[in-house]
């Protein structure tokens, strides 16, 4: 059989799931990353994003369903947090080939890419936010991978710089033709470059385009002019929470033993005028 190449997905999970004892972390996640697509991974703190990663990635090994990848595959990382003594003097240059083999010609092209190059001689811990994200991506593509994976990529960067490193992300997409997997943790904020996104609640809770939630008109009346195509705001609430022995409680208080794929997981729509008062609804309503 020849292998020159390989069609199937760069990393894929099937009904893929993550017990502990007795508690499932993550279960029936179903997920694939197709080369030049990128996909999210949003939902709330300890919902199994990056358990979820971590089973695509080949890390962590599924207890129940498949997790798959592609031959050969290549993957740049973003870490969410760097283990780096910040009392140390490491300039960029240096960092690009700290950890990953890279030349000097592979790390200046990488820097290019992301649009810093002047920075090469500068302090890694003089850098700003925004600036630091562009080095940690020079350094996750600067290898070439098939798969980006970002772990939470607008850390530290403030909202203008948000749009800038998303449209960026999109650019790399665009040019290397890799595929990219990206962790939202704590924001619902969704980027019209995300091709799919997967909202996780210790299960997948919805699915779909930020397209869809962006060209609705309640969302448009809200945002569309002021967030110039560039972000979406995805907003729902999780009306069921999934309890440690695996059984799930609804909204009316019932508890059941499963969640199932076709149960209703209520209002997925976006933010109305004048609707609730979660964290998300309000970061929404200040940065629109
Ligand atoms: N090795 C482990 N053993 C036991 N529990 C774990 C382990 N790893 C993660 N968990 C738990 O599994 C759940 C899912 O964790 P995970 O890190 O995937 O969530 P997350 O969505 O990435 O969260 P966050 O946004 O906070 O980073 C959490 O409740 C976490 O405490």
């Amino acid at each position: 059989m020849s292998m020159k190449t390989d069609t199937a997905p760069l990393v894929s999970l099937t009904q893929a799931g993550v017990q502990k004892g007795r508690d499932w972390l993550v279960r029936g996640v179903d997920l694939t990353v197709e080369p030049g697509e990128i996909v999210t991974l949003i939902g709330p703190n300890g919902s199994g994003k990056s358990t979820s990663a971590k089973m695509a990635l080949g890390i962590l090994k599924p207890t129940e369903g498949t997790a798959r990848q592609r031959t050969g595959l290549r993957v740049g990382y973003v870490p969410q947090k760097l283990m780096i003594d910040w009392t140390l003097p490491l300039s960029v240059e240096r960092f690009m080939s700290l950890t990953v083999k890279v030349n000097r010609d592979e790390a200046f092209a990488a820097l290019g890419e992301t649009g810093v190059t002047h920075l090469a001689k500068s302090e890694v811990r003089n850098l700003s936010g925004g600036e630091m994200q562009r080095v940690l991506l020079a350094r996750a593509i600067a290898r070439k991978p098939d798969l980006l994976v970002l772990d939470e990529p607008v850390q530290g960067v403030d909202y203008s710089g948000e749009i800038a490193i998303y449209n960026l992300i999109q650019e790399l997409r665009n040019r290397l033709k890799c595929g990219v997997l990206m962790i939202s943790h704590d924001l619902h904020v969704v980027m019209a470059a995300t091709d799919q996104v997967v909202c996780l609640n210790g299960h997948v809770c919805c699915r779909g385009t930020p397209t869809d939630v962006s060209q609705d008109p309640g969302f448009q009346a809200l945002y569309g002019a002021r967030a110039g195509g560039a972000i979406a705001f995805y907003q729902h609430h999780h009306d069921h929470v999934h309890l440690p022995d695996g059984r799930v409680r609804h909204a009316d208080g019932t508890v059941s033993d499963h969640c199932h794929p076709d149960h209703d997981h209520g209002d997925h729509g976006t933010q109305s005028a004048g609707g609730g008062s979660s964290a998300d609804e309000k970061r929404a309503a200040n940065a629109g």
